[in-house]
């Protein structure tokens, strides 16, 4: 999968549609960042879309989705879990294999947090929770990710690295923002939701804030 081409996405609560129906085309290659005021239904599209791509693309949701009881190691190898047999999973459970802890350990250098590779994930901060839901993210090595406001409890300096490590590892993205300028910096074509639908669609380096704001 290195794209995707979706079409009547909808969804619904308490027969209320909050989302749709819609079509979005994602090519190999493409960064979007999907934008609109809280409630929009930005979140409700992403989950539509990991419906529909499934296991081929790597997933940050919103609640982040951490196992608290169990180290930060752990949470980042089940990006990979479905990518070893039982036997393997159960003994990493254990007592880890090196290579696993070696690539871990890098991977949250990268993130500025590799000191906590041993630490139960309940006792880190919110922002370092964060960067260990995005670690499982590009641990799980998927061509695509889908992302619902990754930065969100990240400080300045520390969104900008989360933001270029997940441009470099993932060739095609959809995420979730809130930060405009992040989303023109980093992101190739904004989509702008409204009351459900797309009410903007175009490239970047086509736009400036100023024509993204009205959708807020
Ligand atoms: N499980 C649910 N049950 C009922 N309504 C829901 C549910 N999930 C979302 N909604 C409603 O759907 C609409 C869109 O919500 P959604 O979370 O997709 O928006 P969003 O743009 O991601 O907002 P935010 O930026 O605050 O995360 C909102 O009106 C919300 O109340």
């Amino acid at each position: 999968m290195s794209g995707f081409d979706l079409s009547g996405l909808s969804a619904s609560f308490g027969g209320e549609r909050v989302i749709g129906p819609l079509s979005l085309q994602v090519k190999k290659g493409e960064r979007v960042a999907l934008v609109g005021k809280s409630g929009a239904g930005k979140s409700t599209l992403i989950s539509l879309i990991h419906q529909q791509v499934g296991r081929t693309s790597s997933l940050v949701p919103q609640d982040l989705g951490l196992v608290n009881a169990l180290p930060v190691f752990h949470n980042v190898y089940m990006g990979q879990l479905d990518a070893h047999p039982t036997w393997y999973n159960t003994l990493t459970l254990i007592r880890p294999f090196s290579k696993d802890s070696a690539a871990v350990r890098a991977l949250l250098k990268d993130l500025s947090m590799p000191e906590k590779i041993w630490v139960p994930t309940a006792s880190l901060s919110g922002g370092q929770r964060q960067r260990v839901a995005i670690a499982r993210a590009v641990f799980r090595k998927a061509d695509m990710l889908l992302a619902d406001e990754p930065v969100s409890a990240l400080d300045g300096p520390m969104s900008h690295l989360v933001m270029k490590l997940m441009s470099k590892r993932f060739p095609t993205s959809v995420v979730a923002l809130h930060d405009i300028e992040l989303a023109l910096q980093y992101c190739t074509r904004i989509v702008g939701i409204q009351d459900g639908q797309i009410a903007l669609d175009d490239y970047s380096e086509r736009l400036t804030p100023a024509d993204i704001t009205p959708l807020y």
